[in-house]
């Protein structure tokens, strides 16, 4: 997939100011952030990107700051060195999990390393809510499992989840990148009991999971948890992420109106990973 970078000049350039321009360009359909000392990098989809989102009236009358826009179109072919170089680095998490690129030598050991080729898809654990998915996912008891990893990315929640005893894994992603992405990492990692589609909510059908893993923007969790709840077995939990503090009450409203408890949420950097159960 080809992506547009949007470099962002902030001024004045502070860390609360480069976190509501994060969400605010989250809204608008950015997926992917990185920062460098004088700019926040958003990336879009070339395909969602039209110079009008940077006219959206919520970047350009902010009362807080004023902010300067450099696009570049970085050619689908680049993505894998651009981010192997530039953002990859490998991460234990709870000092129980490893997540590393196969480029990545001297790495310490730990309980459970995953090796990911990241390409484009998202899924490294840098970022926030990949790190509290994983976080949760070490918590759980997933022996004998029926898990659904919704918006796999890189696939790196569902083969955690593997390798911590589900029995099956079901990892679905609407870019075609992330999965083969997943269809990669899975076979680097020697994971046989996962399958992956290509496709969204609409794909899933009769199968009914006791794990939902859930890691996708706001609004789409929003319009998709009616049909998550539905493939939920009696009992099943959903952690969901993807989304600010300030929107948990808006999901917990929604995930209770289709029949979901809420069961915690944890928070890291103001992003959050909620769980509920049917
Ligand atoms: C924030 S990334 C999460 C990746 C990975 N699960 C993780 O935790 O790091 C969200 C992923 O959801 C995918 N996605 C976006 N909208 C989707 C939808 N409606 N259905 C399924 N996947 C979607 C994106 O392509 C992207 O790979």
């Amino acid at each position: 997939m080809e992506y547009t970078k949007v470099s962002c000049f902030l001024e004045p350039d502070s860390e609360i100011n480069r976190e509501i321009l994060t969400a605010q360009m989250g809204e608008l359909g950015f997926d992917s952030f990185s920062e460098t000392d004088k700019t926040v990098e958003a990336f879009i989809p070339s395909s969602a990107f039209t110079e009008d989102v940077l006219q959206s009236e919520s970047l350009k009358d902010n009362p807080l700051f004023k902010v300067r826009f450099q696009t570049e179109v970085i050619p689908d072919q680049n993505w894998n060195e651009v981010w192997e170089k530039n953002y990859f680095k490998p991460l234990l998490v709870e000092n129980r999990c490893l997540i590393r690129a196969p480029f990545h030598t001297d790495t310490p050991k730990a309980e459970y390393e995953i090796v990911i080729d990241p390409r484009m898809a998202f899924g490294t654990g840098n970022h926030e809510t990949t790190y509290l998915m994983i976080s949760a996912i070490l918590s759980q008891d997933l022996q004998g499992k029926q898990v659904l990893d919704m918006g796999c990315g890189t696939g790196i929640l569902g083969i955690l989840a593997s390798m911590r005893g589900a029995e099956t894994v079901k990892a679905i992603d609407i870019d075609e990148w992330a999965y083969n992405n997943t269809l990669e990492n899975a076979e680097i990692n020697n994971i046989t009991n996962i399958d992956v589609f290509l496709g969204d909510a609409n794909f899933l059908g009769k199968h009914k999971f006791d794990v939902i893993y859930a890691n996708i923007h706001r609004n789409i969790l929003l319009q998709d948890l009616p049909i998550y709840a539905s493939v939920m077995c009696k009992e099943a939990e959903i952690i969901m992420s993807g989304f600010y503090l300030e929107d948990l009450p808006t999901i917990s409203a929604k995930a209770e109106e289709v029949g979901l408890k809420p069961a915690g949420y944890q928070e890291r950097n103001n992003w959050v990973a909620a769980r509920f159960i049917r």
